[in-house]
């Protein structure tokens, strides 16, 4: 039934309540259902069912069934009210050649059996050995090549228990990972598995809440990762005045923030307060003959409290604007970039862009402010101002400057110039239905090659991509410049994009879906969900308008450094081992303390614009300075094709160029630290803007 009526968080209105073995499982999920969960996290087999491997056998032993039968519920309810738990035991890579061989087998065993079941996923227990667990993902990824659709949720814990502090695993991981520091990340355990099992979509996590919560950087690097669940035990809820459990804020905010990125929760452990009362008479509740399910009910009314309590927070999330509800089926979504030059633009398109009032509001705002500026008041009646709409689509500048005027009280002559034969249609009929006529002049061209009647003073354009520079604004407006007079003014005067380094393990795998090099040297607009940003963003091209220099030349090169410093990572050197393990001060090759820092992996880098319309008037999806309420544009996601890995701190070099040919212009890049990779898109070869 879910957490709450709203459906604008996917997943997270699901709510699932981890069950031990031992219970009735029809009763059990009757009641968890009753309660209000929507599913059950259940054992597959008797936690403590530790069985010898097949193969240790002596021939014709006989053996009993190793779980309970699938007959004790339909296929209906173990594929869509079932997660299957394996069991906590197995130790794949155990230093003892015997459980490590059981536990090979059992793990088979295990996966096979809830792949029977059609369960939609299962639960792993965390790597038993720290950044030491290459048999156990060598199996996980021999499963996940063979099951048709079942998830893997691996369970990793938020903060490191203090054994696993206490281990000395060694890392060597293939996702960089170095040194027995690491050991005490849980996220590295995550990392290293994630990498052995290369970065496979159906692989996912389940983080274990514990009392204490880790660092918010550790925290936020989930963000980018695909967590599927939060585990959160009874015994960390504290007991509020009134008696009920309640968590504490800093927790409160995380599920949140899970609820808010379509997170499921799950409830773990036995009810650890005291329901309240129930109204007298209701005692005979419990109906007689049935003990078993007098205990799950009694369960099941002392679990309510929390599942109410989790509902409430979820309730609590503020409302999802209409904006939002319409970008919702947009997030993460890769897109291709428009090429507004080479093709031409569909209706619908425009329409899109015609729904975005911001956008035109505050075109109008710059052209209202360089009309009073350019038009002294004595002059506003004996002057009109000619201005020149290059790439008016269906004419929503040619109106928000025709509104400018009207505010303004100066007079303008209007040129509406589109190259866009279908959008010259729509223009050429609203010169009659919007009474444009003596004013508005429809020019079907390309600005590049238009032979005008007179010179501009003012030249309105939109011709702006995710990148600013990326649907050949410049290259138009060059080209449109020779009608500008000498002291003419380009709206918008300059523009600059800005990028900045991303985890995002949703994007990557979304690209790598392609299976191909051309998709990783492709730039995607996106509307950015499930990702964190590694460092704050640089600037990368600026282009001013008009360009006056003797010999244009649009091509440019950009060496950019990040140092990593996500937002939330304390940037604090947190001593390994920690002191509460009581272990000695480790040491590395340089006898110095080690540290541990939170590590990140990036998987690409993120574009944005700024630009400058007149003056102080801008229209920016730069994070910093986005335009409130403006939609227009999405970001631009530019992949690497192999994620980095980046410890906390450590620098990120990035190589961006902007290269021209005669019929293309088109991007290269690639990341020169800490590691080198391939220059992507040489040459253009796999994604060009058409000229
Ligand atoms: C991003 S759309 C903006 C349309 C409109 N100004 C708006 O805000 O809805 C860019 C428009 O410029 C037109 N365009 C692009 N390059 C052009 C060129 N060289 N000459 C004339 N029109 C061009 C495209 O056909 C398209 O209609």
């Amino acid at each position: 039934m879910g957490l709450g009526k709203r459906t604008d968080f996917g997943d997270a209105k699901y709510a699932g309540l981890d069950v031990p073995f031992s219970c009735d499982i029809v009763q059990t999920l009757e009641s968890a259902l009753q309660c209000g969960f929507d599913f059950v996290m259940a054992p597959l087999v008797h936690p403590r069912y530790r069985r010898p491997a097949p193969s240790a056998l002596p021939r014709g032993t006989f053996q009993p069934p190793f779980t309970r039968s699938d007959l004790l519920l339909t296929s209906g309810q173990w594929s869509g009210q079932v997660v299957g738990k394996v069991s906590p035991w197995i130790d794949c890579d155990s230093a003892s050649p015997a459980l490590a061989r059981d536990s090979r087998a059992a793990l088979q065993q295990e996966l096979a059996w809830a792949a029977h079941l059609s369960l939609q996923a299962v639960a792993l227990p965390p790597p038993p050995q720290p950044l030491a667990a290459a048999n156990y993902a060598r199996l996980l990824n021999q499963a996940l090549g063979s099951l048709a659709s079942m998830a893997l949720w691996l369970r990793i814990p938020a903060a490191a228990p203090a054994a696993a502090a206490g281990s000395d695993g060694d890392a060597g991981g293939l996702g960089g990972s170095s040194g027995s520091s690491l050991a005490g990340d849980p996220w590295e355990w995550w990392n290293q598995l994630r990498f052995l099992c290369h970065h496979n979509t159906r692989l996912g996590v389940v983080l274990e809440l514990g009392a204490d919560l880790p660092s918010e950087g550790s925290l936020l690097r989930w963000r980018g990762e695909p967590l599927k669940a939060v585990l959160v035990p009874t015994s960390i809820f504290q007991t509020n005045k009134r008696g009920y459990p309640a968590l504490s804020k800093r927790h409160q905010e995380f599920l949140g923030e899970c609820f808010r990125r379509g997170v499921q929760v799950v409830l773990s452990g036995a009810a650890q307060h005291a329901p309240p009362a129930p109204p007298a008479g209701n005692a005979a509740a419990v109906g007689p003959g049935g003990e078993v399910a007098a205990a799950a009910a009694v369960q099941q009314d002392s679990l309510r409290v929390y599942w109410e309590y989790l509902s409430y927070i979820f309730r609590k999330i503020e409302a999802t604007s209409e904006q939002e509800m319409v970008e919702m089926g947009y997030r993460d979504y890769l897109q291709s970039p428009l090429q507004p030059l080479q093709d031409n633009l569909e209706s619908q398109t425009y329409e899109t862009f015609e729904r975005d009032g911001m956008k035109y509001s505050t075109y109008e705002e710059a052209v209202y402010r360089c009309l009073l500026d350019r038009v002294p008041e004595e002059e506003a009646e004996s002057r009109t101002t000619v201005l020149m709409v290059v790439g008016a689509g269906r004419g929503p500048l040619v109106a928000a400057s025709l509104r400018a005027s009207v505010r303004a009280r100066r007079k303008l002559r209007v040129f509406a110039v589109e190259k866009n034969p279908n959008a010259v249609v729509t223009l050429q009929n609203r010169v009659v239905a919007d009474g444009w006529q003596g004013t508005v002049t429809i020019v079907p061209a390309d600005m590049r090659e238009w032979e005008a009647p007179e010179q501009a003073d003012i030249l309105v354009s939109e011709l702006l991509g995710s990148f600013g520079d990326n649907e050949l604004s410049p290259e138009c407006l060059d080209g449109a410049q020779r009608f500008l007079r000498p002291d003419g003014v380009s709206i918008p005067q300059a523009y600059t994009s800005y990028l900045q380094p991303i985890t995002s393990h949703k994007l990557w795998n979304d690209v790598r879906a392609y299976d191909d090099v051309e998709h990783f040297e492709t730039a995607f607009v996106v509307k950015l969900f499930k990702f964190c940003p590694l460092a704050p963003t640089q600037e990368v091209f600026t282009f001013e308008h008009p360009n006056r220099s003797h010999s244009i030349d649009n091509t440019r090169s950009i060496r950019l450094q990040f140092d990593c410093t996500p937002p939330g990572g304390t940037g604090k050197l947190r001593p390994w081992p920690p002191a509460s393990s009581g272990l000695p001060a480790a040491t590395c090759r340089c006898c110095r303390p080690l540290v541990c820092l939170p590590s990140w992996l990036c998987h690409g880098f993120a574009g944005y614009f700024d630009a400058r319309l007149y003056k102080d008037v801008h229209l920016s999806i730069h994070p910093p300075t986005h335009t409130p309420n403006m939609f227009s544009w999405f970001p631009i996601y530019f992949p690497v094709r192999t994620p980095f890995y980046v410890p906390q701190g450590a620098r990120m070099e990035v190589h961006m160029w902007r290269c021209a040919g005669q019929h293309k212009v088109w991007y290269e890049w690639a990341v020169t630290q800490p590691l080198a990779s391939p220059i992507h898109n040489p040459g253009g070869r796999s994604y060009h803007v058409g000229l």
